[in-house]
């Protein structure tokens, strides 16, 4: 979708995100509406009977506040990530409005928020909000780009697509970490650009290690990094490879990850560590004194006065407070070379800050409009990911349909080709026989498994038992012709397959008996009702069953994928985006099993080609061997 004009471009993106706040609270009126005949917490946006277990301040004074069922019991399955915007409200007083947040962590048994204000009350419930706030930012990224001018304009452009993009001739450059021939150049070519790269990370391939070395080398270089991601995890995986290599780097905004070598790099404990906080924090307690001081009754003659004088002091106290607070903020992150974020940036926390480079990780799950914030900063711009993986999220199927679905880092590639772009090609993760077909399908053929991986097999494990025969690599179960039909979860909108959900117990316990460990092994399923449905039979300490999303950029020695669809009109529903197939192929290191119907899905070409590949692999099985 090349633009004429970059007005005609941004009224594009301004119509999508109307489009986008429209869909949202519509999405919202319909939750509200499902609320009141059923089960609030089936939508995956509420969470509902919560209790505050623990509390505590972080920077800014925002209250970060942890809500839990209570005990050990496990939170439903939610869309609550962090990051997400939410409402916190007292079930108790339905009718008031709650209290805007963040929610900063979470784990399957507690989530935390960030708040402005202490939220009142016993029982709570959490909501998600739409996300105004994120829009907001975006709209004001785009106001600004539109009316870019200099370097950032000439960036505009060549980043909508109507200039052409220029390159340096490559340097050499001393490499920190042990990087593999497509990595080390992809490194330089992306170092050699003047405006903008593009890194293309199949899964597996170090994508991450190697964008951790290219920042290394561009502040080796004297150069000041915004490394960006789209999700918090995201930022955080960056960051945990970039500190090794790179000490001088400050996290802004929330880590989704709690490992203590990241936390030490957050700014707010890099504020917290400043020797002016202890300074801030004793002139809060001191305005806290004299506000208390202020408020006790008194018959003293001049007491109004002297009241007022005590309010007056405070606040002069606490205004100089928030000042030396701010202070400290900018210097910490005018001393670090690298800083790390999310896409959506706190403007008034980086001001007017440029980057001489500006790294995106996960570009290809950014829509169009999240670009701009970061794009404005940069001098120049690479951007990484797999546009081969999870689209961008759009709620509007309208705006998905019209293009807000397509990333721009895909856009790019589309139109530049070979000329913007390097790609991994060596990937540390699959065996040779699990990646195959993924790479036929997506990659040009182009990826190879490294030694270390390629015949790698369950065998290898250490505490799995071995066989008489070696375990399999891959199988399709193909469940044709056996009435394993999907149904509708009941009240819920969302699909299931209940034999396929046995199936996938009975996979899961079998590999468990013969020593797999449950950390080692995820089952993945695209929807929402068919993932309950396996927790709830299978309740197993480390064991992760979870949809397409809550996997991509992670991996598992085992993945077990029930395709769940199978009716006789061989409808398949949001299968047809393959991409989401393609990340749930590639989680697997050693073992790849897969469920599903070839009567209902071999209409479909992808998976047509996926059952003779499987087929011709010798690893297609049918579920009546099982002889139930
Ligand atoms: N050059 C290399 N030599 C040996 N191992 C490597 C090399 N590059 C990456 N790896 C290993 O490959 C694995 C994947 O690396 P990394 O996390 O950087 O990948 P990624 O491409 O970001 O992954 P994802 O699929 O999640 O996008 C890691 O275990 C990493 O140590």
């Amino acid at each position: 979708m090349p633009w004429a004009t970059p007005d005609s471009y941004f009224d594009q993106l301004e119509h999508w995100l109307a489009m986008e706040g429209e869909a949202e609270r519509a999405r919202m009126a319909e939750r509200r509406r499902a609320e009141r005949g059923g089960n609030p917490e089936r939508s995956g946006e509420t969470i509902i009977n919560l209790r505050r277990v623990d509390n505590r301040t972080g920077l800014g004074g925002r209250e970060l506040v942890d809500f839990a069922k209570g005990g050990d019991a496990l939170l439903p399955m939610n869309r609550l990530k962090v990051g997400s915007p939410v409402v916190v409200s007292d079930e108790d007083r339905p009718h008031e409005a709650g209290f805007t947040g963040v929610v900063s962590r979470r784990s399957s048994t507690a989530i935390e928020v960030a708040l402005d204000d202490w939220p009142a009350g016993k029982h709570f419930r959490i909501d998600l909000a739409p996300d105004e706030s994120t829009r907001l930012r975006q709209l004001g990224g785009m106001a600004r780009a539109r009316m870019a001018t200099g370097v950032t304009r000439r960036l505009r452009d060549i980043l909508i697509g109507i200039d052409e993009p220029r390159f340096n001739p490559e340097h050499k450059y001393d490499f920190v970490t042990r990087l593999n021939g497509p990595q080390q150049d992809a490194v330089r070519f992306a170092l050699s650009a003047r405006d903008v790269a593009v890194i293309h990370g199949p899964p597996g391939t170090g994508k991450t290690t190697t964008l951790a070395e290219l920042i290394a080398q561009a502040v080796r270089s004297g150069e000041k990094v915004l490394a960006c991601a789209a999700s918090n995890t995201g930022v955080d995986n960056l960051l945990e490879k970039l500190v090794p290599l790179e000490p001088s780097v400050v996290r802004v905004g929330h880590p989704a990850r709690v490992f203590e070598a990241l936390r030490g790099h957050t700014l707010d404990e890099l504020v917290e560590a400043d020797e002016g906080t202890a300074i801030v924090r004793d002139m809060y307690r001191e305005a806290e004194s004299l506000m208390r001081a202020a408020s006790k009754p008194t018959r003293a003659r001049n007491a109004h006065q002297r009241r007022n004088d005590h309010y007056q002091e405070a606040k002069e106290l606490r205004r100089h407070a928030r000042q030396l607070e701010r202070h400290i903020v900018q210097q910490v992150l005018s001393g670090a070379d690298v800083v790390c974020t999310t896409l959506t940036i706190d403007e008034d926390l980086l001001g007017d800050r440029r980057f001489d480079l500006v790294v995106v990780d996960e570009a290809g799950q950014a829509a169009e409009p999240a670009l701009w914030q970061a794009a404005l900063r940069a001098e120049r711009m690479v951007l990484a990911g797999d546009h081969c993986q999870l689209p961008p999220t759009v709620v509007s199927r309208e705006a998905a349909r019209e293009g807000l679905a397509v990333s721009p880092m895909e856009r790019l590639v589309t139109q530049h080709g070979e000329s913007l772009f390097r790609r991994l090609t060596v990937q540390y993760r699959m065996n040779e026989a699990i990646m195959r077909f993924p790479n036929e399908q997506f990659y040009d053929g182009d990826l190879i498994a490294d030694e270390s991986v390629r015949d790698h097999q369950l065998e290898g494990l250490p505490t799995f038992v071995p066989g008489d025969e070696p375990a399999p690599v891959i199988e399709f179960w193909d469940t044709a012709g056996a009435g394993w039909d999907e149904e509708l979860e009941p009240d819920g909108q969302s699909k299931r397959n209940p034999r396929e959900a046995r199936w996938a117990v009975d996979q899961v316990q079998a590999f468990l008996e013969a020593g797999v460990e449950p950390s080692q092994i995820a089952v993945i399923a695209p929807y929402a009702a068919q993932v309950r449905l396996i927790r709830n039979r299978l309740r197993v300490e480390g064991l992760e069953v979870d949809t397409v999303d809550g996997f991509q950029g992670r991996e598992k020695e085992v993945v077990l994928i029930t395709l769940v669809r199978s009716n006789a009109i061989g409808e398949i529903g949001f299968l047809a985006d393959t991409r989401r197939t393609n990340v749930a192929l590639t989680r697997a290191r050693r073992a790849l099993r897969i469920v599903g119907d070839s009567a209902t899905l071999g209409g479909d070409p992808f998976y047509a080609a996926l059952l003779e590949h499987f087929q011709t692999a010798g690893a297609y099985r049918s579920v009546w061997e099982l002889g139930e």
